[in-house]
């Protein structure tokens, strides 16, 4: 008994040292995560004409991020032998073995149940349910098999990080709606051209690490013609929130004009690319998914308060 302790004790000292609450926060992928809340946020607040009641804003933020963050951290645990040999992301807390694999998994799963309990305490079960499908599409479907099976892995995985505005809409209504659907599947079609541009610039890595991401497994000219002819299709599902009349002309001005910049480097990338081309292709689909949901945003309060 003695022993094992003293053996425990050295390992959790190897491990100590250099550990401090960044690395945590990093195991969390806050940015990705921030973009999910903000579309999970817009998911609310076109659900009534109303202000979102704040204890199911507040008590869903919160539940739908400690969620999300729960899978980003069983994401790096699952995945740290492949980050181990990719240059972006050897870096990583548990491949640095800044955090250790068991300790990052109780951190995911004191995540994971504290917001699934705020979701079905101060929300409804059917956010709390949807999300932990979410968590379940991400960290295990995606992460443990498609992303090492499929170069349509992103695709259908992608399906998990479109989810948010449902989350949102459900939390305030209850209920799934159809328009909460269009929102998803804008964030759905959006997903291909945003990591396929990434995985262009990062064809080298996926290689190395036998990944079989669709530049690796058809080519880098096959994958900016997907990431071209996403882009257009990202371009006919954006207008269907206005065909149908749930948003406004603010909206279908803006989703417009970013839609025109994201074809413009879809575009450029195919047929007039530079070295930087797809890095700045990957930067912008972060810039317009963002731009989207805040134009989304704006337009539905402009059309009540008029
Ligand atoms: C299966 C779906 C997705 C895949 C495979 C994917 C892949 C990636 C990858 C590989 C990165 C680079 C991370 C890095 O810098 O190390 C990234 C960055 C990012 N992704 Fe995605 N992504 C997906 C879905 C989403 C969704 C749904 C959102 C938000 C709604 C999102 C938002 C972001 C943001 C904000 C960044 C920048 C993070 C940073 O600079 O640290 N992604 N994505
Ligand atoms: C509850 C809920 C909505 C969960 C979804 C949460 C979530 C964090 C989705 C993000 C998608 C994403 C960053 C995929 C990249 O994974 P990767 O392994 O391909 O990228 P990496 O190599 O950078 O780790």
């Amino acid at each position: 008994m003695g022993k094992s302790l003293a053996v425990e004790s050295n390992k959790s000292a190897s491990y100590r040292p250099q550990t401090t609450w960044r690395d945590y926060y990093e195991l969390t992928k806050p940015k990705v995560v921030l973009l999910l809340l903000l579309t999970a946020l817009v998911g609310m607040c076109l659900a009534t004409p109303d202000w979102v009641d704040l204890q199911v804003l507040l008590a869903g933020m919160i539940g739908i991020g400690c969620l999300s963050s729960a899978a980003a951290v069983i994401n790096h645990v699952v995945d740290h032998r492949i980050d181990a040999k990719m240059a972006r992301t050897f870096n990583r807390p548990v491949v640095k073995k800044k955090v250790s694999p068991s300790r990052a998994i109780v951190f995911a799963a004191t995540l994971a149940v504290l917001g699934f309990l705020i979701l079905a305490l101060w929300v409804n079960t059917l956010t709390a349910w949807l999300t932990v499908s979410g968590l379940v599409g991400y960290a295990f479907i995606y992460t443990m098999y498609l992303k090492r099976a499929t170069p349509q892995n992103i695709v259908i995985g992608g399906l998990a990080g479109a989810i948010p505005p449902l989350l949102g809409w459900t939390a305030v209504t209850n209920q799934l709606h159809p328009h909460a659907l269009l929102l998803v599947l804008i964030v759905f079609t959006w997903t291909p051209p945003h990591f396929w541009a990434l995985a262009i610039h990062r064809v080298k890595d996926y290689e190395r690490a036998e990944i079989p991401m669709l530049p690796v497994t058809h080519g880098v000219e096959f994958t900016k013609t997907s990431v071209l002819l996403y882009t257009v299709l990202l371009g006919i599902v954006c207008l269907l929130p206005y065909l149908v009349g749930m948003t406004g002309l603010i909206y279908l001005v803006g989703s417009t004009l970013l839609n025109a910049g994201f074809l413009y480097y879809a575009w450029k990338l195919k047929f007039a690319c530079e070295d930087s081309t797809a890095m700045k292709t990957f930067g912008f689909s972060i810039v317009h998914l963002m731009v989207l949901f805040v134009v989304l945003l704006i337009d539905h309060y402009f059309k009540y308060s008029l």
